[in-house]
């Protein structure tokens, strides 16, 4: 599991170490350095006689890369300070000039282009223009250094904040563009120092230009845009550095890993029988779309439910049961249901009876029907199930849409967001749709946020191949039964809901790797794949 702190967090965390002399920074430019020694003896044999580019910010960022660029020099490797501010930390500085180091000054307008071209031919660059220290998108020299080391071929993300940015850093944006012939030559390596520069570092977001790292060294604990999307896309692998911060028992944000999700997974024991694995209550699909249902009730069934009820049309039903003769028809006790998948967003007539199937559901889910559940249990709303939900819901629903159904839902409660606002702010989002609805959020992407009353989660397991028609029914399935095994722990304890749905998104995307890794995958392949998929991560937990 990685966990990630706020920044309100890991200063709090800092100030008492800070005031007893602790030297923190001394820790996280060794350990900074340390980490680039080892990732150029993995790309160039050695380090010695290797080329280090350090962007130096005016904050303690760009001290400890300075620090580290000094530690650099000293193991024979040639290192070039860029310094992207008038004044820039002193210590830092003077450790890096007296180990003989270069320093190039590229504050001044006009300047970052041939700075840009410089460290466009490095064998790394260290990013320590901003740090935690971040407000809003990178302005000024750090902006204009980015946006030109864009323009000399290196990648970088966010809007460019254009409208905020000065004439004079497009032209030498362009002016690098044009300098720079790198063609046939390898980029550089980037290491961002702590956090990629630039980024929202507690929300995730890229409100500006940021250039994009193949590592993220992060000093005391990782940060929660680390792990947010769409910042999360920029980090590359993300080393934490243990400094000797003692923080929170809580994290903003966290990312589970295979092994918490194997330990703890309902492996039947010998007191087990259908009843006590879960039954999951499944309405999903109609004539028109009869596909959501059989995708939906095999991956439930395929993810391990006592039993799966499917509630549909006789046309569907019997598609389903082609598919999986395992699946039963007739109504009787669930513990948990999946409403939605395939269904037409409102009752129009032309929807089998599923919407009126999918409302009685819902409020047996909501323990308003104890004919079809036993008291309250959870319940995955996903597609048209979520144009069917009241005003709110308890948190033991967990609603799973994508941007643009999110949208959908924040709309109906009176906030107009587009998707692309969505999308650039997941975490947000997610949030609101969950303070409106009270429902457990499931926001679906290439990384999924679920926000509920406990922990937030930002889970990114799975292949870009799973953007497909039909992988969203399969989650629906796959979560549904992991609630039903846990039904009573979830309505006790709702904040279980994240988790599970967290697991459930884990599953679901190393299920897409394991269908064929590597290649492409169909929704029905990634429900097969399923227990195979659980099978691995119980052995990998017990061995
Ligand atoms: N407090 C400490 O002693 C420790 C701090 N650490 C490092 O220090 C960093 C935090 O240092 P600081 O608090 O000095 O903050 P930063 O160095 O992250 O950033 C602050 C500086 O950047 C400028 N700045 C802020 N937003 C900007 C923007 N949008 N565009 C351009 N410039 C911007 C500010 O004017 C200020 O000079 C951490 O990220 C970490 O790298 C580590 O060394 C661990 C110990
Ligand atoms: N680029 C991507 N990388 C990884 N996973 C993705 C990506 N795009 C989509 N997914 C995942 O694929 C699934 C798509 O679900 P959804 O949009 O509901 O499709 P459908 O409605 O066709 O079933 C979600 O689980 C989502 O997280
Ligand atoms: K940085």
């Amino acid at each position: 599991m990685i966990r990630a702190w706020s920044v309100a967090d890991v200063r709090a965390a800092e100030e008492p170490l800070l005031a007893a002399g602790v030297p923190l920074m001394d820790r996280a430019a060794f350990a900074l350095a340390l980490q680039v020694l080892a990732d150029l003896r993995a790309r160039r044999r050695s380090a010695r006689g290797a080329h280090v580019v350090v962007l130096a910010g005016a904050g303690n960022n760009g001290g400890d890369a300075l620090h580290a660029g000094a530690h650099l020099v000293h193991r024979g490797v040639a290192v070039t300070a860029v310094l992207a501010a008038d004044r820039v930390h002193e210590g830092g500085l003077a450790a890096l000039r007296s180990a003989g180091g270069r320093v190039v000054d590229a504050a001044a307008a006009g300047r970052a282009p041939a700075a840009a071209v410089e460290a466009a031919r490095a064998d790394v660059v260290l990013d320590g223009l901003v740090g935690i220290g971040a407000r809003g998108p990178l302005r000024g020299s750090a902006a204009a250094l980015v946006t030109a080391l864009g323009a000399a071929g290196l990648p970088t993300a966010g809007t460019d904040a254009e409208e905020g940015t000065p004439a004079t850093h497009a032209e030498e944006a362009q002016g690098a563009s044009a300098a720079v012939a790198r063609e046939g030559t390898a980029r550089p390596w980037v290491v961002a120092v702590d956090t990629p520069s630039g980024i929202g570092v507690d929300d995730g977001t890229l409100p500006g230009p940021v250039l994009h790292a193949d590592r993220t060294v992060t000093f005391g604990a990782a940060k929660p845009g680390l792990l947010l999307p769409p910042a999360a896309h920029v980090v590359g692998e993300v080393t934490v550095v243990d400094i000797g911060l003692t923080l929170p028992g809580t994290p903003a944000v966290q990312r589970l890993a295979p092994a918490d999700v194997a330990a703890r997974w309902p492996v039947p024991g010998p007191q087990d029988h259908k009843y006590t694995r879960g039954v999951v209550g499944v309405v999903a699909g109609t004539a028109t779309y009869p596909g959501a249902a059989v995708l939906t009730t095999t991956a439930a069934v395929r993810t391990g439910a006592g039993m799966v009820r499917y509630r549909g049309s006789d046309v569907v039903a019997r598609a389903v049961l082609a598919a999986r003769p395992e699946v039963v028809t007739a109504p009787g006790r669930v513990q948990s249901w999946v409403v939605g998948p395939g269904v037409p967003p409102a009752a129009d007539g032309a929807d089998d009876g599923q919407a009126a199937r999918a409302r009685a559901g819902l409020a047996a889910a909501r323990g308003e029907l104890a004919g079809l559940s036993r008291g309250p249990v959870p319940a995955v709303v996903d597609a048209g199930g979520l144009g069917l939900v009241e005003e709110t819901c308890p948190p033991w629903f967990v609603l799973t849409p994508h941007a643009g159904e999110l949208r959908t839902v924040l709309r109906r409660h009176g906030e107009d967001v587009h998707r692309a606002e969505i999308e650039a702010a997941p975490l947000r989002w997610a949030r609101r749709a969950h303070d409106l609805t009270g429902a457990t959020i499931l926001l679906k992407g290439a990384v999924t946020v679920v926000v509920g009353t406990g922990i937030v989660h930002a889970q990114a397991d799975a292949p870009a191949w799973l953007g497909t028609a039909g992988a969203g029914d399969v989650l629906a399935g796959i979560l549904g039964t992991m609630l039903a095994a846990r039904a009573a722990d979830v309505v006790a304890d709702p904040a279980v809901a994240g988790e599970v749905a967290a697991s459930a998104a884990l599953v679901h995307g190393l299920a897409a790797e394991h269908a064929n890794p590597g290649g492409p995958v169909a929704a029905l392949d990634v429900a097969e794949a399923v227990p195979g998929t659980v099978a691995r991560l119980l052995d990998l937990w017990s061995s």
